[in-house]
């Protein structure tokens, strides 16, 4: 379904060359080096430019939230894309600080918001069935997710975007990525499952226990990304996953949030492992599992902050520095332009 083309490696001699070349000692713009090299091998080795970043925050609910798996009721859900709406969230200001555009995406929330003419519908029911309990959804609303956020990564990309982040929200959305990142990783539930939103001991021991039961309930289905995603996943989540692959087809930077952005990017490197090549990981969560799916894609986060938010929050704070990264590698000076001798 989607075609996603490794990233070639043929400028990576030259654009080192010029890295090296610059008015510093080797390396010692440690991580922004890498990230460099990233935007050179994406966006093309010569002046690469970021235009129009864009922050997609994709919002769904889950069934399995009606069991008590967060600190907060699955109307929080709807409430947020309000608060989103209204430009109160952490990141509508991560997103104004930054000037990235940023629009939010109903993917399938409980409560229907009407009037309402800036936010997106690809809703693709009201909510998903509990996983502990049922498939989440079903195959057909998998591919239908993922056409329909590859038709709006489409749109950014056709008004100039090239680098583009995917925040999220959905109560419970932490169980359905705990279980995602376990069947796509053949881990063990209590490797993944996280305190999310801040919840107890007992609501996490509960929490671990019905992924278990999801795990087990679908086992038959999760030999392939598809199944893990249906029987799986949140409608956010799926979305995210299309939304990464479409825009690595297009050959953009895709900017990884925290723990269910990375399991929705894990998901889409199961799918098609070249879309690894276009991510940029923006910051280590502090949900457990995060660490270790990061190490499972060999990804080293940019930022570390202990934030446990989603949203986007993550990724809206690394935009400057992909900027940063940019930056210097077009404008700064060289050693020998500036007759210095190291
Ligand atoms: C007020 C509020 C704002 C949020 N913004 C993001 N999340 C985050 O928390 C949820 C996942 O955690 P869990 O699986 O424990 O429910 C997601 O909606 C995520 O985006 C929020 C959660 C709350 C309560
Ligand atoms: O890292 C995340 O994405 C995260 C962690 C906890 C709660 N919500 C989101």
């Amino acid at each position: 379904m989607f075609e996603v083309t490794e990233v070639s490696s043929e400028f990576d001699a030259k654009i080192q060359q010029k890295i090296d070349a610059k008015t510093k000692p080797l390396g010692a713009l440690g991580a922004l080096e890498t990230l460099a090299m990233t935007i050179a091998r994406v966006l093309g080795p010569d002046e690469p430019q970021i235009t129009n970043p864009t922050l997609l925050v994709f919002a769904g609910d889950h069934g399995i939230a009606a069991s008590g798996v967060s600190i907060a009721p699955r109307e929080v859900t709807t409430q947020m894309v309000m608060n989103f709406l209204k430009g109160g969230a952490a990141i509508n200001l991560f997103c104004a600080q930054g000037g990235i555009t940023m629009e939010v995406i109903d993917c399938g929330i409980a409560q229907e918001i009407h009037d309402q003419p800036k936010l997106i519908n690809h809703r693709l029911g009201a909510g998903t069935g509990a996983i502990h309990r049922e498939p989440a959804m079903t195959l057909g609303a998998v591919k239908q997710g993922f056409a329909m956020a590859r038709e709006r990564v489409t749109l950014h990309h056709s008004r100039g975007c090239n680098l583009i982040a995917f925040g999220e929200m959905g109560i419970g959305n932490t169980s359905s990525a705990a279980a995602i990142m376990a069947a796509l990783m053949g881990r063990e539930a209590a490797e993944c499952v996280g305190r999310g939103t801040g919840i107890d001991a007992a609501t996490l021991a509960r929490k671990q226990l019905l992924v278990e039961q999801a795990l087990h309930l679908h086992r038959e289905q999760l030999d392939n990304p598809y199944g893990v995603l249906a029987c799986l996943g949140g409608f956010e989540i799926v979305q995210m996953t299309g939304a990464i692959l479409a825009a690595a087809e297009l050959k953009m930077l895709v900017l990884i949030d925290g723990f269910i952005a990375t399991a929705a990017a894990l998901a889409a490197v199961t799918i098609a492992p070249h879309a690894r090549d276009y991510m940029i990981f923006a910051h280590e969560s502090g949900e457990r599992g995060h660490r270790l799916m990061l190490e499972h894609l060999d990804a080293q986060p940019l930022l570390s902050l202990g934030m446990r938010l989603g949203e986007g929050t993550g990724a809206a704070l690394a935009v400057p520095l992909v900027q940063a990264a940019a930056k210097f590698y077009n404008e700064m000076a060289s050693l020998e332009e500036m007759g210095i001798s190291i």
